[in-house]
């Protein structure tokens, strides 16, 4: 193990004027900026970790603030003491009793926590000169569970449990690792469906989308249910009806208003319906996945850690979920809610729609099938076709399907040109303001 030490963090907004042109936009946010506060740790030794937190323009700076509060929790550190104890590191950062006044474990505090630690396991996989995908690969369960906060989810699911799920398909990994790197892992695009895009621009983005190879599209819904209806029509008018349609309505609506939304969107056959309500409402999204079956719920970008997953799984709430790389606490938490689910039965596909998240989520996916849930089945990962030139090493989507990364570390170091440019608001991108 090398001797790594981390001798400094950087803390940088940076922000890209995405609500110029409408990407991104949905019924709760119509003109989002995608943005990141992004962490890197920085080595004596050269060898730096990055990590970041998705946001979407304001608020980036508090997330930059915290991520500097909680500096002092790696700085000095070595990478092989941190590692040594991974679980042990992941509760202190997110255990000092101060700061976590400011949480628990949820808001800007753990979107913080999540870039710090995220930038950990970018600098381990680096040192290890794996992608971070293979470097959880290569664990052993009982190297996998050393990791896992388990506290507040013993209730649900054990360490004992999650060995067991770890070494349930031990001895077929190297086949579906294989087929992997042969066939990538199925994606589906959001890109098409934007709510701020005319319909021929939507038509369009179908078009192509179907040529490029994709199956699976998601349209924004919950605005106005006239227009929801008629871009439906219009999407599957493209589409056909063999391919899937997923609603994404972004938290806007009441739980009665979304079981009634959803039936008169039925026709067009919604492979599911996605954050219906708001995304701290169990017993809500359990009556609705209830009433609308079925067709199934999805959640989990806006779900705050492992604690509301394990409750959203507890109480049959969800049929898809939607764990996010850096709202949850960084990899360790990731991991958590990957075994809850594989225990729950629930197909994972993980949220992507922001900036970097795609270049996170294909480690995590990519993980999850060879060691973890072992099955593709009702599994596609969500993929944006934005801002992807400006990471080092950017996703590789091939005839619609992720293929997998093969540089070290995380896959989310920016360019130094990109952190420049879109540096907030300092940057030339931002020259004459927002
Ligand atoms: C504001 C963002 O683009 C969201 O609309 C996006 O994350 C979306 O919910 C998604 O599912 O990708
Ligand atoms: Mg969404």
């Amino acid at each position: 193990m090398s001797p790594l030490r981390i001798t400094g963090v950087e803390a940088l907004d940076v922000r890209f004027p995405t609500s110029r042109d409408l990407s991104g936009s949905d019924a709760m946010n119509p003109a989002p900026d995608y943005s990141a506060a992004y962490a890197v740790l920085r080595t004596e030794e050269g060898l730096d970790g990055h990590g970041l937190t998705f946001t979407i323009g304001r608020g980036n700076e508090l997330c930059v603030a915290a991520i500097r509060s909680l500096s002092p929790f790696v700085v000095g550190r070595t990478l092989e003491s941190i590692t040594r104890d991974m679980a042990a590191f992941w509760y202190a950062l997110t255990g000092d009793s101060q700061l976590r006044w400011v949480g628990p474990e949820k808001g800007v505090i753990h979107l913080a926590a999540a870039a710090i630690v995220n930038a950990v396991w970018d600098l381990w996989a680096k040192a290890e000169a794996k992608p971070l995908w293979k470097l959880l690969v290569d664990m052993t369960p009982e190297q996998i569970v050393a990791c896992v906060p388990f506290r507040y989810i013993t209730d649900a699911l054990t360490p004992e449990e999650a060995l067991e799920i770890l070494r349930r398909n031990e001895g077929t990994r190297a086949a579906r690792e294989a087929r992997m790197l042969k066939e990538g892992y199925p994606a589906y695009t959001t890109s098409a469906g934007w709510l701020g895009y005319t319909d021929e621009r939507v038509r369009e983005l179908c078009r192509e989308a179907v040529a490029q190879g994709f199956t699976h599209f998601k349209q924004k819904v919950g605005a106005d249910i006239e227009d929801d209806v008629r871009r439906a029509a219009l999407i599957r008018e493209e589409i056909g009806a063999g391919r899937k349609l997923m609603m994404d309505a972004n938290q806007v609506w009441d739980v009665e208003e979304a079981i009634a939304s959803v039936r008169r969107l039925a026709e067009f056959d919604p492979y599911w319906v996605e954050e219906p309500t708001s995304p701290d409402d169990v017993l809500g999204h359990a009556r609705i996945a209830e009433a609308v079956s079925p067709i199934r719920v999805a959640t989990g970008e806006h779900c705050q850690n492992r604690v509301v997953f394990k409750q959203l799984m507890q109480a049959g709430a969800i049929g898809f979920c939607q764990l996010d790389a850096c709202r949850l606490g960084g990899v360790n938490e990731v991991l958590a809610v990957l075994l809850m689910a594989a225990k729950f039965g629930i197909p994972v596909c993980p949220h992507a729609g922001g900036v970097g998240l795609c270049e996170y989520v294909q480690h995590l996916s990519i993980f999850d099938y060879i060691y973890v849930s072992a099955s593709l089945e009702d599994r596609v990962l969500e993929y944006v076709d934005h801002l992807h030139e400006h990471f080092v090493e950017p996703v590789r989507i091939e005839n619609g399907r992720y293929m997998p990364p093969q540089a070290p570390g995380y896959s989310i170091e920016m360019r130094p040109e990109s952190l420049q440019e879109f540096a907030y608001p300092s940057g030339p991108a931002w020259e004459g303001g927002a």
